[in-house]
């Protein structure tokens, strides 16, 4: 346990992200309270149940009423009514923080809902396949990046505060500008999910090849798309239209990348293959080198609760 950065985390959104982000604050962070707050009723019965935070909140004005920190973990989409929920409650030097995996339209939308708040982005580039409250997992951020994005000028003991909160967690901290944050996710992270979301669909569709045989022969390579096409479709609509135009670029230049190989099959030119192959070979095999491998979906998934929260009336 560590000495905390701050004290009393309000947690809006309890599906994986914000389970995982109240586990991770009660066992890691001597001395924290963290209240939990979802606008789905069923979630909030279920997140007590469970044990995700000490007090599972009615509503948005007791979930922030003495917080030192909110943290927004709901869809990109669903940041800005998060948001204006809260607003008329936010205590005055109170650090609004949020998990969104686009960072300059969720930047945007909680400064319109909170004009006076303190406001200091963060993703932490670690997720699952998952979603929901029983989702969440106290060790989920463990030895993996979180992004901070704060705006310029942003008030640098608040971002150091913020810092230290994800460090906290377990994570390694990076600082990046939002729409540069914002490009390099949407080809490391969201281009792919929407190549997976295609190709499950285009397999599932076809006419020629059976339901069954894609299921029986999904080992060789399809599988692993399954599992990431199998994300929440709420929180990846979101995604792709709240981080539209960084989405539309990298998709151009994959675009035109799957037609180089197009047209290397074509002409059978198998040095073409061989080289590019090779190459990407070489990525994976840096990722792994830098201990960036992540066999971690079924890793670590305790939801190591700490105590029995309570639900005020
Ligand atoms: N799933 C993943 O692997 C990762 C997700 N993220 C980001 O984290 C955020 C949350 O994602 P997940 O936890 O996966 O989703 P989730 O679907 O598991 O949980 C989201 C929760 O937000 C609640 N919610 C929706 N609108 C709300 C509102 N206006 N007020 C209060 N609660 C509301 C929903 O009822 C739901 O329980 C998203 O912004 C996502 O982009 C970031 C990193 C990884
Ligand atoms: O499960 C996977 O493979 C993921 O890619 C998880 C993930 C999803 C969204 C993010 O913004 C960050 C991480």
């Amino acid at each position: 346990m560590s000495a905390a950065p701050f004290t009393r985390i309000a947690v809006i959104g309890l599906g994986l992200l914000g389970g995982s982000v109240a586990l991770a604050a009660r066992a890691r962070m001597a001395g924290v309270i963290v209240t939990g707050y979802d606008a789905d009723a069923a979630v909030r019965a279920r997140a007590a149940q469970i044990g995700l935070a000490d007090t599972i909140a009615a509503t948005p004005a007791q979930a922030v009423a003495d917080a030192d920190l909110v943290v927004f973990c709901v869809p990109v989409g669903a940041m800005a009514a998060a948001a204006a929920a809260v607003a008329p409650y936010l205590p005055a030097g109170c650090v609004v923080s949020d998990v969104g995996s686009s960072k300059a339209s969720v930047l945007k939308a909680l400064g319109d809902a909170l004009p006076h708040a303190t406001i200091v982005p963060a993703h932490p580039v670690a997720g699952t396949e998952q979603s929901g409250p029983d989702a969440g997992f106290a060790t989920l951020f463990a030895g993996r990046w979180c992004i901070l994005t704060p705006p310029d000028g942003a008030d640098a003991t608040a971002v150091a505060r913020v810092a230290a909160f994800w460090e906290g967690l377990g994570a390694r901290v990076e600082m990046m500008d939002a729409a540069h944050h914002d490009l390099v996710l949407a080809v490391t992270s969201h281009l792919p999910h929407l190549i997976a979301y295609t190709i499950v669909g285009t397999a599932s569709d076809l006419e020629e090849v059976t339901q069954s045989e894609v299921i029986k022969y999904s080992a060789g390579g399809f599988r692993d798309f399954t599992r990431i096409a199998a994300s929440d479709p709420t929180m990846w609509r979101d995604v792709f239209l709240h981080n539209r135009d960084a989405v539309l670029t990298m998709l151009q230049v994959f675009t035109e990348d799957l037609t180089e190989l197009q047209k290397a099959i074509r002409k059978g030119d198998g040095a073409a293959l061989f080289d590019h192959f090779t190459r990407t070979r070489a990525i994976r095999r840096s990722i792994i080198a830098m201990g960036q491998d992540d066999a971690r979906p079924d890793f670590g998934r305790d939801h190591g609760a700490v105590a029995t929260p309570s639900t005020p009336d």
